[in-house]
Protein backbone atom coordinates (compact mmCIF):
# COMPACT_ATOMS: atom_id res chain seq x y z
CA UNK A 1 0.00 0.00 0.00
CA UNK A 2 1.03 3.78 -0.36
CA UNK A 3 0.45 6.77 0.67
CA UNK A 4 2.35 9.96 1.60
CA UNK A 5 3.77 9.01 4.83
CA UNK A 6 7.55 9.23 4.75
CA UNK A 7 9.53 6.84 7.21
CA UNK A 8 12.88 8.07 8.28
CA UNK A 9 13.62 4.50 9.46
CA UNK A 10 12.69 1.56 7.71
CA UNK A 11 9.01 0.86 7.78
CA UNK A 12 8.31 -2.01 10.27
CA UNK A 13 6.69 -4.40 7.41
CA UNK A 14 7.31 -3.58 3.93
CA UNK A 15 6.22 -6.16 1.37
CA UNK A 16 6.91 -5.41 -1.93
CA UNK A 17 6.15 -7.15 -5.47
CA UNK A 18 4.74 -10.58 -3.53
CA UNK A 19 4.24 -12.92 -5.53
CA UNK A 20 3.22 -16.69 -4.30
CA UNK A 21 2.68 -19.60 -6.91
CA UNK A 22 1.95 -22.99 -5.15
CA UNK A 23 3.41 -26.00 -6.21
CA UNK A 24 0.41 -27.23 -7.76
CA UNK A 25 0.38 -23.91 -10.09
CA UNK A 26 -2.17 -21.75 -7.56
CA UNK A 27 -1.53 -18.55 -7.93
CA UNK A 28 -2.60 -17.18 -4.35
CA UNK A 29 -0.85 -14.15 -4.11
CA UNK A 30 0.07 -12.02 -6.98
CA UNK A 31 1.92 -8.46 -7.19
CA UNK A 32 1.29 -7.70 -3.56
CA UNK A 33 2.56 -4.44 -2.16
CA UNK A 34 1.58 -3.25 1.47
CA UNK A 35 3.16 -1.59 4.74
CA UNK A 36 2.81 -1.39 8.73
CA UNK A 37 4.79 1.08 10.79
CA UNK A 38 4.85 1.20 14.60
CA UNK A 39 1.85 1.53 15.86
CA UNK A 40 -0.51 1.22 13.19
CA UNK A 41 -2.99 -1.24 12.39
CA UNK A 42 -3.15 -2.87 8.73
CA UNK A 43 -6.58 -4.68 8.27
CA UNK A 44 -6.47 -7.20 5.27
CA UNK A 45 -10.03 -8.67 4.56
CA UNK A 46 -11.69 -10.61 1.99
CA UNK A 47 -13.39 -13.97 1.16
CA UNK A 48 -12.10 -16.98 1.71
CA UNK A 49 -9.60 -18.78 -0.92
CA UNK A 50 -8.51 -14.59 -1.47
CA UNK A 51 -5.35 -15.45 -0.06
CA UNK A 52 -5.44 -14.12 2.90
CA UNK A 53 -3.58 -16.70 5.04
CA UNK A 54 -1.57 -17.39 2.72
CA UNK A 55 0.44 -13.61 2.42
CA UNK A 56 0.33 -14.29 6.25
CA UNK A 57 2.60 -17.14 6.25
CA UNK A 58 4.75 -15.85 3.03
CA UNK A 59 5.58 -13.19 5.84
CA UNK A 60 7.07 -15.84 8.56
CA UNK A 61 8.58 -18.03 5.84
CA UNK A 62 5.80 -20.65 7.07
CA UNK A 63 4.69 -21.76 3.62
CA UNK A 64 5.04 -25.50 2.25
CA UNK A 65 8.17 -26.13 0.75
CA UNK A 66 8.09 -26.64 -3.28
CA UNK A 67 6.00 -22.54 -3.07
CA UNK A 68 7.24 -20.70 -5.52
CA UNK A 69 7.59 -16.71 -3.90
CA UNK A 70 9.06 -13.83 -5.00
CA UNK A 71 9.32 -10.07 -4.21
CA UNK A 72 10.60 -8.55 -0.94
CA UNK A 73 9.51 -9.10 2.64
CA UNK A 74 11.52 -6.60 4.45
CA UNK A 75 11.12 -6.07 8.14
CA UNK A 76 12.99 -3.67 9.65
CA UNK A 77 14.37 -3.01 6.28
CA UNK A 78 15.75 -7.07 6.22
CA UNK A 79 14.52 -9.40 3.64
CA UNK A 80 13.22 -12.42 5.05
CA UNK A 81 13.00 -14.40 1.67
CA UNK A 82 16.34 -13.82 1.40
CA UNK A 83 17.76 -14.37 5.02
CA UNK A 84 19.49 -17.53 6.09
CA UNK A 85 17.33 -20.26 7.90
CA UNK A 86 18.70 -19.43 11.14
CA UNK A 87 17.84 -15.74 10.60
CA UNK A 88 13.93 -16.28 10.25
CA UNK A 89 14.22 -18.51 12.92
CA UNK A 90 15.12 -15.58 15.24
CA UNK A 91 12.66 -13.40 13.31
CA UNK A 92 10.10 -15.33 14.42
CA UNK A 93 8.62 -14.93 17.76
CA UNK A 94 10.72 -12.03 18.05
CA UNK A 95 10.86 -9.89 15.12
CA UNK A 96 7.20 -10.76 14.31
CA UNK A 97 4.76 -13.24 15.58
CA UNK A 98 1.39 -15.10 14.63
CA UNK A 99 -1.69 -15.77 16.23
CA UNK A 100 -3.47 -17.81 14.63
CA UNK A 101 -7.41 -18.56 14.14
CA UNK A 102 -8.88 -21.74 16.36
CA UNK A 103 -6.63 -21.34 19.20
CA UNK A 104 -7.92 -25.09 20.17
CA UNK A 105 -6.15 -26.32 17.37
CA UNK A 106 -2.89 -24.38 17.88
CA UNK A 107 -2.04 -25.08 21.49
CA UNK A 108 -0.87 -28.28 22.33
CA UNK A 109 -3.62 -29.85 24.47
CA UNK A 110 -1.72 -32.04 26.55
CA UNK A 111 0.84 -29.34 28.05
CA UNK A 112 0.23 -27.07 30.56
CA UNK A 113 -0.43 -23.21 29.05
CA UNK A 114 2.03 -21.67 30.82
CA UNK A 115 4.92 -23.83 29.70
CA UNK A 116 3.81 -23.98 25.94
CA UNK A 117 3.99 -19.89 26.71
CA UNK A 118 7.94 -20.51 27.97
CA UNK A 119 8.76 -22.52 25.07
CA UNK A 120 9.64 -19.49 22.89
CA UNK A 121 11.14 -17.54 25.45
CA UNK A 122 13.43 -20.30 26.25
CA UNK A 123 13.91 -21.65 22.39
CA UNK A 124 15.30 -17.74 21.94
CA UNK A 125 17.18 -17.57 25.13
CA UNK A 126 14.87 -14.39 26.21
CA UNK A 127 14.97 -15.42 29.69
CA UNK A 128 16.29 -18.76 32.31
CA UNK A 129 13.43 -20.96 33.65
CA UNK A 130 13.06 -18.75 36.57
CA UNK A 131 12.87 -15.77 34.56
CA UNK A 132 10.55 -16.99 31.86
CA UNK A 133 8.01 -18.30 35.16
CA UNK A 134 7.88 -14.79 36.23
CA UNK A 135 7.53 -13.69 32.00
CA UNK A 136 4.54 -16.23 31.75
CA UNK A 137 3.06 -14.76 34.96
CA UNK A 138 3.20 -11.40 33.61
CA UNK A 139 2.19 -11.74 30.48
CA UNK A 140 -0.51 -13.73 31.54
CA UNK A 141 -1.80 -10.97 33.52
CA UNK A 142 -1.14 -8.89 30.54
CA UNK A 143 -3.82 -10.62 28.43
CA UNK A 144 -6.55 -10.58 31.27
CA UNK A 145 -5.48 -13.90 32.79
CA UNK A 146 -4.79 -14.38 36.43
CA UNK A 147 -0.99 -15.51 36.47
CA UNK A 148 -1.97 -18.80 38.36
CA UNK A 149 -3.81 -20.25 34.97
CA UNK A 150 -0.27 -20.72 34.11
CA UNK A 151 -0.61 -24.45 35.70
CA UNK A 152 -4.33 -24.94 33.71
CA UNK A 153 -4.63 -27.04 30.56
CA UNK A 154 -6.30 -25.76 27.17
CA UNK A 155 -9.09 -28.18 27.43
CA UNK A 156 -9.61 -26.04 31.01
CA UNK A 157 -10.44 -22.81 29.52
CA UNK A 158 -12.81 -21.33 27.68
CA UNK A 159 -12.46 -19.93 23.94
CA UNK A 160 -11.71 -16.54 24.47
CA UNK A 161 -9.31 -17.62 27.64
CA UNK A 162 -7.60 -19.63 24.80
CA UNK A 163 -7.09 -16.92 22.69
CA UNK A 164 -5.69 -14.56 25.12
CA UNK A 165 -3.54 -16.94 25.69
CA UNK A 166 -2.46 -17.39 22.10
CA UNK A 167 -1.96 -13.19 22.02
CA UNK A 168 0.67 -13.79 25.42
CA UNK A 169 2.39 -16.34 23.34
CA UNK A 170 2.47 -14.09 20.32
CA UNK A 171 3.68 -11.51 22.69
CA UNK A 172 6.38 -13.89 24.25
CA UNK A 173 9.45 -12.94 22.92
CA UNK A 174 8.62 -8.73 22.50
CA UNK A 175 8.05 -8.59 19.03
CA UNK A 176 7.38 -5.50 17.03
CA UNK A 177 5.10 -6.79 14.44
CA UNK A 178 2.19 -9.11 15.17
CA UNK A 179 0.01 -10.66 12.47
CA UNK A 180 -3.43 -11.95 13.83
CA UNK A 181 -5.21 -14.38 11.35
CA UNK A 182 -8.61 -14.13 12.15
CA UNK A 183 -7.94 -14.12 15.42
CA UNK A 184 -11.68 -13.84 16.93
CA UNK A 185 -13.81 -15.73 14.27
CA UNK A 186 -14.53 -18.47 15.99
CA UNK A 187 -15.60 -16.52 19.13
CA UNK A 188 -19.42 -15.12 19.80
CA UNK A 189 -19.48 -11.55 19.80
CA UNK A 190 -18.92 -10.15 23.26
CA UNK A 191 -15.95 -11.96 23.56
CA UNK A 192 -14.88 -10.93 20.04
CA UNK A 193 -14.99 -7.41 20.86
CA UNK A 194 -13.21 -8.06 24.32
CA UNK A 195 -10.41 -9.45 22.52
CA UNK A 196 -10.54 -7.04 19.47
CA UNK A 197 -9.89 -4.42 22.28
CA UNK A 198 -6.69 -6.46 23.86
CA UNK A 199 -5.52 -6.65 20.81
CA UNK A 200 -5.97 -2.67 20.02
CA UNK A 201 -4.63 -2.01 23.46
CA UNK A 202 -1.53 -3.67 23.58
CA UNK A 203 -0.85 -2.61 19.87
CA UNK A 204 -0.86 0.82 21.31
CA UNK A 205 0.87 0.50 24.75
CA UNK A 206 3.86 -1.10 23.16
CA UNK A 207 3.80 0.82 19.88
CA UNK A 208 3.34 -2.60 18.00
CA UNK A 209 2.41 -2.65 14.62
CA UNK A 210 -0.45 -5.05 13.65
CA UNK A 211 -1.44 -6.94 10.73
CA UNK A 212 -5.10 -8.03 10.94
CA UNK A 213 -6.68 -10.27 8.54
CA UNK A 214 -10.43 -11.14 8.50
CA UNK A 215 -13.37 -11.77 5.90
CA UNK A 216 -14.94 -8.91 8.39
CA UNK A 217 -14.77 -6.36 6.82
CA UNK A 218 -16.81 -4.68 9.84
CA UNK A 219 -14.35 -5.68 12.29
CA UNK A 220 -11.35 -4.65 10.57
CA UNK A 221 -12.68 -1.13 10.47
CA UNK A 222 -13.48 -0.82 13.45
CA UNK A 223 -10.14 -2.27 14.81
CA UNK A 224 -7.70 -0.47 12.12
CA UNK A 225 -6.78 2.54 10.49
CA UNK A 226 -6.02 1.47 6.91
CA UNK A 227 -7.75 -1.66 4.95
CA UNK A 228 -6.32 -3.58 2.10
CA UNK A 229 -9.43 -5.73 0.17
CA UNK A 230 -7.82 -8.58 -1.17
CA UNK A 231 -9.33 -11.16 -4.05
CA UNK A 232 -7.89 -13.41 -5.86
CA UNK A 233 -4.43 -13.18 -4.53
CA UNK A 234 -4.04 -9.15 -5.08
CA UNK A 235 -4.93 -5.94 -3.75
CA UNK A 236 -7.95 -4.62 -5.03
CA UNK A 237 -8.56 -1.68 -3.17
CA UNK A 238 -6.98 0.10 -0.22
CA UNK A 239 -7.31 2.97 1.90
CA UNK A 240 -8.22 4.53 5.76
CA UNK A 241 -10.29 2.22 6.99
CA UNK A 242 -13.28 4.13 7.53
CA UNK A 243 -13.36 5.34 3.80
CA UNK A 244 -12.85 1.85 2.05
CA UNK A 245 -15.30 0.78 4.88
CA UNK A 246 -18.06 3.17 3.95
CA UNK A 247 -16.87 4.58 1.00
CA UNK A 248 -15.68 1.38 -1.20
CA UNK A 249 -14.80 2.45 -4.35
CA UNK A 250 -14.17 -0.95 -5.86
CA UNK A 251 -17.74 -2.81 -6.41
CA UNK A 252 -15.55 -6.04 -4.40
CA UNK A 253 -15.25 -4.08 -1.29
CA UNK A 254 -18.55 -2.49 -1.69
CA UNK A 255 -20.07 -5.98 -1.61
CA UNK A 256 -17.97 -6.84 1.29
CA UNK A 257 -19.09 -4.23 3.45
CA UNK A 258 -22.84 -4.63 2.31
CA UNK A 259 -22.57 -8.46 3.80
CA UNK A 260 -20.68 -6.79 6.98
CA UNK A 261 -22.55 -4.21 8.58
CA UNK A 262 -21.34 -3.15 11.95
CA UNK A 263 -22.92 -4.68 14.54
CA UNK A 264 -24.92 -2.68 16.46
CA UNK A 265 -24.94 -0.18 14.06
CA UNK A 266 -28.78 0.26 12.88
CA UNK A 267 -28.06 3.28 10.87
CA UNK A 268 -25.62 1.25 8.61
CA UNK A 269 -25.99 2.39 4.98
CA UNK A 270 -25.72 -0.46 3.36
CA UNK A 271 -28.84 -3.53 3.41
CA UNK A 272 -26.67 -6.79 4.04
CA UNK A 273 -26.50 -8.51 0.66
CA UNK A 274 -24.79 -11.41 -0.43
CA UNK A 275 -22.35 -11.60 -3.58
CA UNK A 276 -23.23 -14.67 -6.23
CA UNK A 277 -20.43 -17.12 -6.99
CA UNK A 278 -16.94 -17.85 -5.57
CA UNK A 279 -13.73 -16.19 -5.91
CA UNK A 280 -11.92 -18.01 -8.55
CA UNK A 281 -9.45 -20.51 -9.06
CA UNK A 282 -6.04 -19.35 -8.73
CA UNK A 283 -4.90 -22.12 -11.05
CA UNK A 284 -7.37 -20.74 -13.61
CA UNK A 285 -7.98 -17.23 -13.16
CA UNK A 286 -10.27 -15.31 -15.72
CA UNK A 287 -8.78 -12.84 -18.34
CA UNK A 288 -8.92 -9.29 -17.24
CA UNK A 289 -10.13 -8.10 -14.03
CA UNK A 290 -11.00 -11.23 -12.47
CA UNK A 291 -13.12 -9.82 -10.86
CA UNK A 292 -15.58 -9.08 -13.89
CA UNK A 293 -17.24 -12.67 -13.65
CA UNK A 294 -18.96 -11.69 -10.56
CA UNK A 295 -18.88 -7.73 -10.63
CA UNK A 296 -22.68 -5.93 -10.83
CA UNK A 297 -21.72 -3.39 -12.57
CA UNK A 298 -18.73 -4.67 -14.98
CA UNK A 299 -18.51 -3.23 -18.25
CA UNK A 300 -17.13 -4.92 -21.89
CA UNK A 301 -13.60 -3.83 -21.29
CA UNK A 302 -13.62 -5.20 -18.00
CA UNK A 303 -13.24 -8.72 -19.48
CA UNK A 304 -10.06 -8.13 -21.39
CA UNK A 305 -8.44 -5.50 -19.52
CA UNK A 306 -6.91 -5.37 -16.18
CA UNK A 307 -7.14 -3.19 -13.78
CA UNK A 308 -4.07 -1.63 -11.27
CA UNK A 309 -4.40 0.56 -8.52
CA UNK A 310 -5.46 3.94 -9.07
CA UNK A 311 -5.95 6.64 -6.98
CA UNK A 312 -10.04 6.81 -6.02
CA UNK A 313 -9.64 9.52 -3.11
CA UNK A 314 -7.39 11.01 -0.71
CA UNK A 315 -5.07 7.98 0.34
CA UNK A 316 -7.73 5.91 -1.24
CA UNK A 317 -7.13 3.45 -4.06
CA UNK A 318 -9.23 1.21 -5.86
CA UNK A 319 -8.10 -1.56 -8.82
CA UNK A 320 -11.63 -0.88 -10.80
CA UNK A 321 -12.39 1.10 -14.19
CA UNK A 322 -14.88 3.28 -12.27
CA UNK A 323 -12.69 4.31 -8.92
CA UNK A 324 -12.64 7.78 -10.50
CA UNK A 325 -15.84 8.03 -9.70
CA UNK A 326 -18.72 7.07 -7.15
CA UNK A 327 -19.78 3.30 -8.10
CA UNK A 328 -22.71 3.10 -11.12
CA UNK A 329 -25.37 2.17 -8.59
CA UNK A 330 -25.80 -1.77 -8.05
CA UNK A 331 -29.01 -4.38 -9.34
CA UNK A 332 -31.36 -4.57 -6.42
CA UNK A 333 -32.92 -7.36 -8.42
CA UNK A 334 -31.75 -10.89 -6.90
CA UNK A 335 -29.02 -12.26 -8.48
CA UNK A 336 -29.21 -15.12 -11.03
CA UNK A 337 -26.82 -17.45 -9.05
CA UNK A 338 -27.84 -18.75 -5.60
CA UNK A 339 -27.07 -16.08 -2.94
CA UNK A 340 -23.40 -16.61 -0.73
CA UNK A 341 -22.71 -14.52 1.79
CA UNK A 342 -18.69 -13.51 1.58
N1 LIG B 1 -0.85 -25.66 0.29
C1 LIG B 1 -1.57 -25.27 -0.76
N2 LIG B 1 -1.43 -25.81 -1.97
C2 LIG B 1 -2.15 -25.40 -3.04
N3 LIG B 1 -3.06 -24.40 -3.00
C3 LIG B 1 -3.26 -23.82 -1.80
C4 LIG B 1 -2.54 -24.21 -0.63
N4 LIG B 1 -2.95 -23.43 0.40
C5 LIG B 1 -3.88 -22.59 -0.11
N5 LIG B 1 -4.07 -22.83 -1.42
C6 LIG B 1 -4.97 -22.12 -2.33
O1 LIG B 1 -4.56 -20.75 -2.38
C7 LIG B 1 -5.69 -19.89 -2.42
C8 LIG B 1 -5.59 -18.90 -1.28
O2 LIG B 1 -5.76 -19.62 -0.05
P1 LIG B 1 -5.64 -18.88 1.37
O3 LIG B 1 -5.82 -19.90 2.43
O4 LIG B 1 -4.42 -18.07 1.37
O5 LIG B 1 -6.89 -17.92 1.32
P2 LIG B 1 -7.62 -17.15 2.50
O6 LIG B 1 -8.11 -15.90 1.92
O7 LIG B 1 -6.72 -17.06 3.67
O8 LIG B 1 -8.80 -18.14 2.84
P3 LIG B 1 -9.21 -18.73 4.27
O9 LIG B 1 -9.77 -17.57 5.03
O10 LIG B 1 -10.24 -19.76 3.92
O11 LIG B 1 -7.96 -19.31 4.85
C9 LIG B 1 -6.93 -20.81 -2.34
O12 LIG B 1 -7.43 -21.01 -3.64
C10 LIG B 1 -6.39 -22.09 -1.78
O13 LIG B 1 -7.13 -23.20 -2.23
Amino acid sequence: MSDNTEASSPRLLDVRELEVTYANGAAAVRGVNLHVDAGHKLGVAGESGCGKSTLALALLRLLPAGTKVSGEILLDGEDVLTMKWGRVRAVRWAGASIVFQGAMHSLNAVHRIGDQIAEPILLHKKATQAGAKTKVGELLEHVGLPAARAEAYPHELSGGQRQRVMIAMALACDPRLIIADEPTTALDVMIQAQILRLIEQLVSEQDLGLMMISHDLAVLSDTCDRLAVMYAGRVVEEGPASEVYENARHPYGKALSAAFPRIGDAASRFAPRGLPGDPPDPSALPTGCTFHPRCPVALDTCATEDQALRDAGPHHRAACVHAGAPLPAQPTSAPATAERTP
